[in-house]
């Protein structure tokens, strides 16, 4: 259990002199000992291996908890075995924030965080179930990383005063992330029954780049139903011969190729073996069943992403009208190769009384859905609908047709592909719902809590628009926050004890995310102005432009940039002020609506009225979502939140492999070590500083 003698410094802030190449040399040096943690200070630094070592046991989480801090060797257990004693024995909430790029390994952390708080409760097993049900309906694989997880999410762990695991309770949010500058991205806003969160995902219907996958509970569902279950969701064992999970970028449709969107900038992972996802769909099921989820739940929930695999099958083509305009119907399909046309002659108009596309037709019957009134929904333009009045270019990041030019039935799909992403969003937020409830404890009382925070990091790619905005803004807000509560605390504890130091400004980043949040001429609140008031990206632009603000720049004709604390960041206007109202067809959300499967029309309940004129109701744009999804999480940091910062050894998650060029840029885009008063809070004691 102890560390070999000699390996680099466990404690990097005892190096000397500490900077930044010593503080590499020494995560090198331990790196190629299979030591992938070290302390930095308070805050403990965690080195992906990329690959399965011998750390983790029930036997060793007991050791850690048994003994004080800092007598073993650095470790998540250690960590968490602190937050845990300060739970039982002080009766004081804790939570681990766990940062970190796409594949430094957080969800990894997380669950073995997670690992270590329930060793000995006896609910400990849902809790696990849970993150098994999460990750199977909310991790896909990118270019960057073959489980990345698509949703930010907190999850709280109650005790009792025995300090006994006794429920749990998981905010998902800050859910908007882009996978890389992939053909899709996952939206994830909140405007659903209680108004929780949403999960809105555009990865879900818009097909895939080479090398990635869709969420892993499609494949799963595929791999792992026996012949009985798919041939009653009426779907094929082939993944192939779904749009939504083929690797590669698809035709037409909201999510489809953009001709300026760049190429995955990582090695593109190891797709899963279908051996796994057989697996895995054993481990979401029996999930599920110990999550108590009902066997009608679970059928309901499995024909609705059979529903979904089979809607993002269905093509459109266009049609003359009898009074000269050109329409859209839906077209017949049959299941071709990947890339491959359907020979012409199979390719029959399908009209709206007589044969309608086969896929439709079953998909409709899986949930009680009237085919014809669906074809019908997504083969007119939605009236409600508000045009862009000077955005004629569409989203850079999903490709989505706005421009007039665009031709119908490339709307239709980008129609059906946001009513798909809809769907699985909803989805998502409902099995959340039942995950909290069936974590509730059985007994009432207010109990202290650890929380496991899992933020996704600043990202920079080639191609940035809103969403990654709202990302960074997240990764930006949360970041002010934790370092404000970390720099105040050690500061605090500095005047206590009569040190000298030399202050440092906790407000630097809360001013960066000023920029973004605070008040109408934030960016964030020009674009809820614009996009209440219907202007378009020009205008939108004009007024950041009159912002006047050093860390703000307007690059016409249509990109800005942002300072971040992370670094500078070039987004893309296009079609950012309508992708920010995000609004769902209202005429196909009242046919979803009226669905006989009791699941579905729950989901879309209130949406018929709407879609009949009821309730005029609209929900919230997604900056504003967003805004108040990451207000809610950081009212829910306790005051010292401790840290775990993950970093990604190699850009391919290849395992012995230190490239110490990435390392450096991630140490310095998340803005750590030794500049980072964050990471580094005594930084001035130690006199390391730049
Ligand atoms: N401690 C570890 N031991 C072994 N393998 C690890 C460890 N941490 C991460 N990995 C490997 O690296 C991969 C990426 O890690 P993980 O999914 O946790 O990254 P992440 O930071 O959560 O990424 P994302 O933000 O994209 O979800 C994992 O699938 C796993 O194979």
């Amino acid at each position: 259990m102890a560390e070999p003698e000699g390996v680099g410094q466990p404690d990097a802030v005892l190096l000397a002199p500490l900077t930044e190449d010593t503080f590499l040399h020494n995560l090198h040096v331990r790196y190629k000992h299979d030591i992938i943690y070290t302390y930095v200070g308070n805050a403990l630094v965690s080195v992906n291996p990329c690959r399965t070592l011998p750390l983790y046991s029930a036997e060793l989480v007991r050791a850690y908890l048994a003994r004080p801090p800092y007598q073993l060797p650095p470790h998540l257990y250690a960590i968490t075995a602190t937050a845990y004693r300060w739970v039982r024995d002080r009766n004081e909430s804790q939570c681990i924030v766990i940062t970190g790029e796409s594949g430094a390994g957080k969800t990894e952390a997380a669950r073995v965080c997670l690992q270590c708080a329930v060793v000995a409760g006896e609910r400990g097993a849902e809790l696990t179930a849970a993150g098994t049900l999460l990750e199977a309906f909310g991790n896909a694989a990118t270019a960057r990383n073959h489980n990345a997880s698509r949703f930010g999410k907190l999850l709280e762990i109650e005790f009792d005063f025995k300090g006994e695991p006794v429920g749990g309770h998981i905010t998902h949010s800050l859910n908007m992330r882009c996978a890389s500058a992939s053909a899709f991205s996952v939206a994830i806003g909140g405007d659903f029954n209680d108004g929780l969160h949403t999960l809105r995902t555009e990865r879900v219907c818009g097909g895939v780049l080479d090398g990635e996958r869709n969420f892993h509970v499609l494949y799963q569902l595929l791999a792992g139903a026996d012949v009985h279950l798919l041939k009653r969701l009426r779907l094929k064992r082939s993944w192939e011969y779904y749009r939504m999970l083929r690797g590669a970028v698809v035709e037409g449709g909201g999510a489809s190729a953009s001709p300026r969107r760049a190429p995955p900038q990582q090695v593109a992972p190891a797709p899963r073996a279908a051996a796994q996802d057989r697996d895995h769909f054993a481990f979401t099921t029996a999930a599920m069943r110990a999550l108590g989820f009902s066997g009608s739940e679970c059928d309901a929930v499995l024909r609705l992403l059979a529903f979904m695999l089979k809607l993002g099958n269905v093509e459109f083509e266009p049609q003359h009208n009898i009074d000269g305009s050109i329409g859209t119907r839906v077209q017949h399909q049959y299941g071709q190769s990947p890339g491959r046309a359907p020979p012409r002659a199979a390719r029959g108009p399908c009209s709206r009384s007589a044969l309608v596309c086969a896929e439709l037709v079953e998909a409709c019957a899986l949930v009680g859905v009237d085919a014809d009134e669906l074809a019908a929904a997504l083969g007119a333009p939605d009236l409600d609908a508000p045009r862009d009045a000077e955005s004629s270019e569409g989203s850079e990041e999903t490709g989505a047709c706005s421009s007039p030019e665009s031709s119908t039935e490339s709307w239709a799909g980008a129609l059906r592909d946001q009513l798909v992403s809809v769907l699985y969003s909803r989805l998502f937020t409902w099995l959340i719902n039942n995950v909290n409830a069936a974590l509730h404890p059985r007994t009432p009382g207010k109990r202290c809590a650890i929380g496991i925070l899992d933020v996704y990091g600043f990202e920079s790619l080639a191609s940035n628009g809103l969403e990654r905005l709202l990302i960074n803004y997240a990764a930006e807000r949360v970041q002010a926050a934790v370092t404000a509560a970390t720099l105040r605390r050690e500061q605090d504890e500095y005047v206590r004890e009569g040190l000298a130091w030399r202050p440092l400004h906790y407000t630097e980043h809360e001013l960066h995310a000023e920029l973004l949040d605070a008040g109408p001429d934030s960016v964030l609140g020009v674009l809820r102005d614009c996009s209440a008031r219907g202007l378009g990206d020009g205008a939108f632009l004009q007024r950041l432009q009159r912002r006047r603000h050093p860390r703000l720049l307007v690059l016409p004709p249509d990109h800005f940039q942002i300072v971040h604390f992370g670094g500078a960041v070039v987004y893309s206007a296009r079609g950012i002020v309508a992708k920010n109202r995000d609004q769902v067809c209202r005429r196909c959300c009242g046919v979803l609506g009226a669905a006989r499967e009791p699941l579905l029309a729950a989901l879309f309940a209130g949406a018929l009225e709407r879609a009949c004129g009821g309730s005029p109701r609209r929900p919230a744009a997604l900056a504003c979502r967003q805004r108040a999804l990451v207000g809610a999480l950081v009212r829910r940091l306790p005051p010292a939140p401790r840290l775990v910062r993950c970093l990604r050894a190699d850009a391919a998650l290849r395992p012995h492999r230190f490239d110490a060029a990435l390392l450096r840029h991630q140490i310095r885009s998340q803005g750590s070590v030794p500049y980072d008063p964050y990471l580094l809070p005594s930084r001035a004691v130690y006199g390391t500083g730049s």
